[in-house]
C-alpha cells in the first residue's frame, strides 16, 4: 500500500499551497484533481489582472496559476490530474479514497480544497440562447483582444461581472452593465473606475430577449427589461456573468459526514468538523466566521490545515512550520539564488 500523509483533494490555489506547505513540513504530500490541469478556478480568468494578492504586482491569473504551481511543486507532491474524488472512508487510521477511475488512494489525512466544487456557468435563461455561443454570447473572457473596438454588454453586478467590466474599459468601445438590482455588489474602486469613465449601469435591469441578426448566428440586439419597461440595446457582444453552478459531488461514508453551513464544510483551525478525526478544510469550500472567499483567504486555510494535519500524524511535531528565511530546507535553494541574484547585480553595474 502506498500510503501518503496527506491526500489533497483539489488542486486550486488552496490545494496547491497546502501541496507547498505540506512539503515544507516535510509530509508525503498527494494532490488529486479532477481537471486536465491545475489552478482551480483562476483558469476560468486568465487574463483577468490580480491586483489583490499581498505581496505580488499586478498580474495576470494565468502568470498566478503558473507561480502557484512552481510553487507547489518545490517538495515534488504526487499530482493525480483528470481525476474526480468519488467517496472518502475511514478504514481503522487511514482514509480510503476512491476516484472515478476505480483507483484507490491511501492517506493518513485528508485536506479537502475543492473550492467551488466543479463550475460549470449560470446561463443565459433564454430560449435558443446557447446557438449565440459560437459567437458572440460569452460566459468568460479567454481573450480580451477579442472585444477590441466592440460594444460589450455585461450582465451582472458581482465583483466577477465588474472586474470584467473595468478590464473591458481598455479595449472595448463602449461598455454598459445592466445588474437586476438596485445596487452593484463589487468593490467599491471598481465600481468606481466603471463611473468615473461614464460607463451606463442600467440597475433593476434584466435581459428580457434578444434580437438576431439575418443570418440568426449572433445576438444584435438585447432587450433589457427595466422597472416594468423594454429598451432596446445594440450590442457587438454579450457577457453573462451571473456566478457558477456549482457540482459538489464528493461523497463521504455514513461514519465520517461533515458538518456543513449550506453547501460548506464547517471547520475550526482548518479541522473539519466530523465524526472523525483527520480531515482538514481549506480555500473556498470551508467557511468560519468572517470567512473571505479570496484567493490570500486560501492560504492562510491551507496553513491552518497543514499544520493540524501535521500534528494530528504527529502530537510531537511543532504547531507551526519554520519560517522560510530560518527553514533548513531553503538554506541550499537560498544559496543559489542568492548566487543567481549577485551575478545579475555584478553584470548590470559593469
Ligand atoms: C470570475 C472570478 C474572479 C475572481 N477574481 C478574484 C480576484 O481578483 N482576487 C481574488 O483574490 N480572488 C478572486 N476570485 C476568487 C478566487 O478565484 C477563489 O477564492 C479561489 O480560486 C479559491 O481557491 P480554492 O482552491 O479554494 O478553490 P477552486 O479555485 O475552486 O479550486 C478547487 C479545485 O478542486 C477541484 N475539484 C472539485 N471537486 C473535486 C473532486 N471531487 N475531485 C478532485 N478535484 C476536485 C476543482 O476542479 C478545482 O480545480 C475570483 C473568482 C471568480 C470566479
Amino acid at each position: 500500500m502506498d500510503l501518503f500523509d496527506v491526500t489533497i483533494i483539489g488542486g486550486g490555489p488552496a490545494g496547491l499551497y497546502s501541496a507547498f506547505y505540506s512539503g515544507l513540513r516535510s509530509m508525503k504530500t498527494k494532490i488529486i484533481e479532477v481537471q486536465p490541469v491545475l489552478g482551480g478556478k483562476v483558469n476560468i480568468y486568465p487574463e483577468k489582472v490580480l491586483w489583490d494578492v499581498g505581496g505580488q504586482p499586478p498580474m495576470q491569473a494565468q502568470l498566478f496559476v503558473k507561480n502557484l504551481i512552481n510553487q507547489a511543486n518545490t517538495f515534488a507532491p504526487t499530482i493525480c490530474l483528470n481525476t474526480k474524488v468519488e467517496k472518502v472512508e475511514k478504514q481503522g487510521e487511514i482514509f480510503v479514497i476512491s476516484t472515478n477511475k476505480g483507483e484507490i488512494h491511501y492517506s493518513k489525512t485528508i485536506v479537502v480544497a475543492v473550492g467551488g466544487g466543479i463550475l460549470s456557468p449560470i446561463k443565459l435563461e433564454i430560449e435558443g440562447a446557447e446557438k449565440y455561443e459560437m459567437s458572440n454570447l460569452h460566459y468568460t473572457i479567454l481573450g480580451l483582444e477579442r472585444f477590441r473596438d466592440k460594444k460589450v454588454l455585461v450582465s451582472g453586478g458581482g465583483n466577477g461581472a465588474i472586474d470584467w467590466a473595468v478590464e473591458l474599459l481598455f479595449v472595448a468601445k463602449e461598455v454598459v452593465v445592466i445588474y437586476r438590482k438596485d445596487q452593484l455588489t463589487a468593490h467599491e474602486s471598481q465600481v468606481d473606475k466603471l463611473k468615473e469613465h461614464g460607463v451606463d449601469i442600467m440597475l433593476n435591469s434584466e435581459i428580457h430577449s434578444v434580437i438576431s441578426n439575418d443570418s440568426k448566428s449572433a445576438i444584435e440586439k438585447v432587450v433589457i427589461s427595466q422597472n416594468g419597461e423594454l429598451h432596446e440595446i445594440e450590442v457587438d457582444d454579450v457577457l453573462i456573468s451571473h456566478g457558477y453552478n456549482r457540482e459538489v459531488s464528493l461523497e463521504f461514508a455514513r461514519n465520517i459526514q461533515p458538518i456543513r453551513k449550506d453547501d460548506y464544510y464547517l471547520v475550526s483551525l482548518g479541522q473539519c468538523k466530523t465524526s472523525v478525526p483527520g480531515i482538514f478544510g481549506a480555500g473556498d469550500i470551508i467557511s468560519y466566521d468572517d470567512k473571505v472567499g479570496l484567493l490570500i483567504g486560501t492560504f492562510q486555510d491551507a496553513v491552518l490545515a497543514v499544520n493540524n494535519a501535521k500534528k494530528y500524524i504527529d502530537p510531537k511535531a511543532d504547531q507551526y512550520g519554520m519560517v522560510s528565511s530560518h527553514n533548513e530546507k531553503f538554506a541550499e535553494m537560498n544559496k543559489e539564488l542568492l548566487e543567481e541574484l549577485f551575478c545579475k547585480t555584478e553584470a548590470s553595474s559593469l
